[in-house]
Parts: structure tokens; sequence; C-alpha cells
């Protein structure tokens, strides 16, 4: 079967000559979620920014990187086309990339564009159908009643909530998210891990995401990547972490995540959340 994720022997040197990424080789299967854990400047940024097509490798390399089978960048040189694989990959950033005028409902149908002829997404002119995935994906995680709302006007983690509804709209197979809880209060934070869960889960979506909390990647993932210093140091079951490892990624501090970690009760089981059938008319004035 076609692995969701392929990276073969990837390097990173900065202008400013920072070694940033060495030897990454990772593969990563259909369904899975994989937290990617490391100390600050440890890389986690950098390994998804290339893997979304929006950093380049070191030319000199034979790297590779393919998503879903499709190569998004090889020995330096992004895919001629890498629009049809970006189409696949959903991005949720730590800091939302929502337009912050626009109301939430259009933020969300930004997922289409990629599929939408540019005169109608310059038009704002959204078929209903398109405006009714939208909802659907709103009310997914669980922001439908702030469809109208301007980006602007919601909270931190509403904003994130709103960012992982565009990746469900836009479809995307693989969704990469970038520490998406690390400006968000623990209520919050719990929230958009559970939603990613969820797709994870329900929608068979890849998720990888970046933490730098060390006991919500263990509760969520059942695997974890650390990086320290650019390489890979640890690719296992989250279980198997050790106190010694987690020491070395993270020195002094490792004992209190350990025992953060060790209180963490199991990650929450969700229903399936129903889904409403948006009439006509909901559609209409949404
Ligand atoms: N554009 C750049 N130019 C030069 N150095 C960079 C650039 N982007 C990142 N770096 C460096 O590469 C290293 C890895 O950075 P990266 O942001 O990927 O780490 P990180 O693990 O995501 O850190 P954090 O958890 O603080 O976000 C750091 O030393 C950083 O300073």
């Amino acid at each position: 079967m076609t692995a969701a994720l392929h990276i073969h022997q990837l390097n990173k040197h900065f202008a400013n000559g920072k070694h940033a990424l060495r030897d990454i080789n990772l593969t990563v299967q259909r369904g899975e979620m994989v937290a990617l854990i490391g100390a600050s400047g440890s890389g986690k940024s950098t390994l998804l920014r290339h893997v979304a097509g929006l950093v380049v490798a070191d030319a000199s390399s034979d790297s590779l990187i393919e998503v879903d089978g499709r190569c998004v960048q090889q020995a330096g040189r992004i895919h001629s086309d890498i629009r049809k694989v970006r189409s696949q990959v959903g991005f949720v950033f730590q800091q939302f990339n929502l337009v912050d005028r626009l109301p939430v409902l259009m933020n969300v149908l930004v997922g289409l564009l990629h599929r939408t002829p540019w005169w109608r997404g310059w038009l704002r002119m959204f078929k209903p159908q398109e405006r009714a995935l939208a909802l659907e994906a709103l009310h997914r995680v669980g922001i439908a009643e702030c469809h109208a709302q301007r980006a602007s006007t919601l909270s931190g983690g509403q904003q994130q909530r709103a960012a992982i509804a565009r990746t469900l709209v836009q479809g995307a197979k693989v969704v990469l998210a970038d520490e998406p809880i690390a400006s968000l209060d623990p209520e919050s934070s719990r929230k958009v891990m559970d939603i990613l869960a969820r797709i994870n889960r329900e929608d068979r979506c890849t998720v990888i995401v970046s933490l730098h909390q060390v006991d919500v990647a263990i509760k969520y993932c059942p695997r974890v990547v650390a990086l320290h210093h650019g390489q890979v140091v640890y690719d296992g079951p989250s279980a198997a972490l050790t106190p010694a490892l987690l020491r070395s990624l993270y020195g002094v501090h490792a004992d209190e995540i350990l025992s953060d970690a060790a209180g963490a009760p199991p990650a929450p089981v969700h229903a399936p959340t129903p889904v409403p059938q948006w009439t006509p008319a909901m559609v209409q004035a949404a």
C-alpha cells in the first residue's frame, strides 16, 4: 500500500549555514496519527514545511519527499505538479492563518479554492452545496453558530477549529499541524486535539502534529518521532518513550514533563458527531 508520507535522505542547510535537518528518513502509513516532538529549534516546523513543499531541501542531496505516492520535491527541486499534491495536504498553523476581516464561513471556503475557477473564488461566488459543505465542516468542529462572524472576533481555540474545518472542506488526506495548541489555553487545546484525533479516526485522515507538550503527544498519538538538532533520535510507540530519552531531549525539565504525562487521563472516546442536513434556506441564510 502507498504510504501517506515517505521521506528519504532529507537534509536542509539554510543560507546562514544552519544545518537544520540531517539525513531524515521517515515513512508514515495512511491513517496514522504521529506526534513530532523535540526542543525548540530541533527542526519540527522546518520538517513539516518541507513536506508541504513550502521549503526546498538541499540541492546536493538525493532527497525525496512523497505524499500519498506523489512527489513533493526531489533533490532540492519542488515537483512541477505541486499544486495537485498541495490539494491533498492540509496545513494547520500555530497562528491559525485566517483572514481576520472575512466571515468564518468564507475562511473555510478558502479550502475549496484549489478546485474552484479563480474568478468564482475572487468574487466569492460559492455554490449552495459548497456553502453546505463548509457549514457541515464547521458543525463537525463545533462552531457552526459562528459561521457569519468575522474571523477576528473568534477566540484562539475557535480560530484554530475554523482552520481545521478549512482542511476538512479541502478534503485533505494528510493534515500537518504545526504546534496547533501552542498559543491556546488547556481547555481549547483539548478541544483542538480531540478534533484532530476524531478526523484521524473517522475520516482515516493521516495526522502529523508537532507538539511541545509530551504529555499531549502520549495521550493522543500512538507514534512519536523525536527530533534533536535536526536528527530523528526516536521513532516508535509513544508508550515506550523513556525518561532517559526525554532527559536527553529536554534536559532538566524532562522529569516534570514525565510526571505530567503519567497523570494524563487516556484520550476520550467520542461517538461520531451527528452531521445535520443543511436545508437550502439555512445555506442561503449563511
Ligand atoms: N529561514 C531560516 N533561516 C535560517 N535558520 C532557520 C530558518 N528557519 C529555521 N531556522 C533554524 O533552523 C532550526 C530549526 O528551526 P525550526 O523552526 O524548524 O525548529 P522547531 O523545532 O520547530 O522550533 P520551535 O519548537 O521553537 O518552533 C533553528 O535553529 C532555526 O533557527
